[in-house]
């Protein structure tokens, strides 16, 4: 049984008990939090908060944005740009990087975030997320930052986490200790730690993909997808079952919660594209995490978190979840 800790104190104990963060570094994540609650009650609202609908415009991926997408973007950078804490951030909705404007005081971090994750499923009511990865400046202490700054790998992410915002609203995070989930208590107003050492089965028997994309699959993908439906009489030997929320969010949760793989691999309408998925602040984040749940990330051929960044905005295939099914698909692509 958990104990009945905030996030507050959690954060407390990493920073003086466990020496595993600094101060800035937990003052930062307090403040992500806190935006994301923010998020959680404009989600909340629905229609009733007139933020369901299109906004009119196009993200920098040529992505129809919408509402929400923006208040979340919007909440995020009016949270964090005055703490002092950071240097600059990056989102999915901004084309360049967000320099903290030099009248608030600068700090060390660079926060990239997802603000507002599986934006197809605001209007229908399916759960949701705000994405987050936590980057040192290379070289702390100097002045400026640019946008070569942020294009680091994945493994050298110092925080990274998601909030689901779903039947109940969850901040889940990881700064290289193991995963901890923290549940927003509404009465409260503070999210409490109800989940620690989060651990993925190294086997499952649940795959998430987009099978409306089968005929467009690389073969190894559909080799192995080929196999999972094959079920009992196939090369598997065993029955599998298929789940596909379109929020990688939720996708990602669920295997944190019961195991399974999750794929957004590439595919061969745009063979110049690596994948639809963006590397900085959807993979890295959720590929560590389930690499401290003791799960696998890779995108087919390499570690997620290993990969070297050339732009801020660079997609990347993913394959990630249970260890055993991951190393599988990856090892089809090496055949
Ligand atoms: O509609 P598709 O192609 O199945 O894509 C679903 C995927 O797209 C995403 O929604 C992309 O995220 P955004 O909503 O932030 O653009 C992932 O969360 C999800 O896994
Ligand atoms: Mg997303
Ligand atoms: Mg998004």
């Amino acid at each position: 049984m958990t104990a009945k800790i905030s996030l507050t104190r959690y954060l407390v104990e990493k920073q003086r008990v466990d020496n595993l963060i600094p101060s800035d570094l937990r003052l930062l994540l307090e403040v992500v939090a806190r935006a994301c609650k923010s998020i959680s009650h404009a989600v909340n609202k629905g229609a009733l908060g007139g933020v369901l609908g299109t906004a009119h415009s196009e993200n920098v991926q040529g992505e129809v944005q919408k509402k929400l997408d923006i208040i979340a973007n919007e909440v995020l950078i009016e949270a964090n740009e005055w703490g002092g804490h950071l240097a600059a951030m990056a989102s999915e909705e901004m084309e360049g990087i967000y320099v903290v404007p030099n009248r608030y005081p600068q700090g060390e971090y660079l926060l990239l975030f997802d603000p507002l994750d599986g934006s197809s499923n605001i209007e229908v009511n399916v759960s949701i997320g705000t994405i987050f990865s936590v980057l040192k400046k290379p070289e702390a202490g100097s002045p400026g930052v640019s946008e070569q700054d942020f294009l680091q790998c994945g493994s050298k992410q110092v925080a990274a986490g998601y909030c689901i915002y779903g039947a109940q609203t969850t901040l889940v995070l990881t700064v290289g200790d193991g995963v901890a989930m923290f549940t927003l208590d509404r009465e409260q107003g503070s999210f409490i730690l109800t989940e620690e050492d989060v651990r993925i089965p190294d086997d499952t028997k649940e795959f998430a993909i987009n099978m409306s994309n089968m005929r467009h699959w690389a073969p190894p993908v559909k080799r192995y997808i080929d196999e999972c439906l094959a079920g009992k009489e196939g090369p598997r030997g065993k029955d599998f079952n298929m789940r596909w929320v379109a929020s990688m969010v939720a996708d990602v949760h669920r295997i944190l919660t019961r195991g399974g793989i999750f794929l957004y691999p590439w595919d061969q309408r745009e063979p110049d594209k690596p994948g639809k998925l963006r590397l900085m602040y959807e993979a890295n984040p959720m590929g560590w995490l389930i690499e401290q749940a003791g799960g696998v990330a890779t995108n087919g051929r390499e570690r997620i978190l290993d990969i070297q960044p050339a732009r801020l905005h660079e997609r990347v295939s993913v394959i990630l979840g249970s260890k055993n099914e991951v190393e599988r698909v990856t090892g089809y692509h090496a055949t």
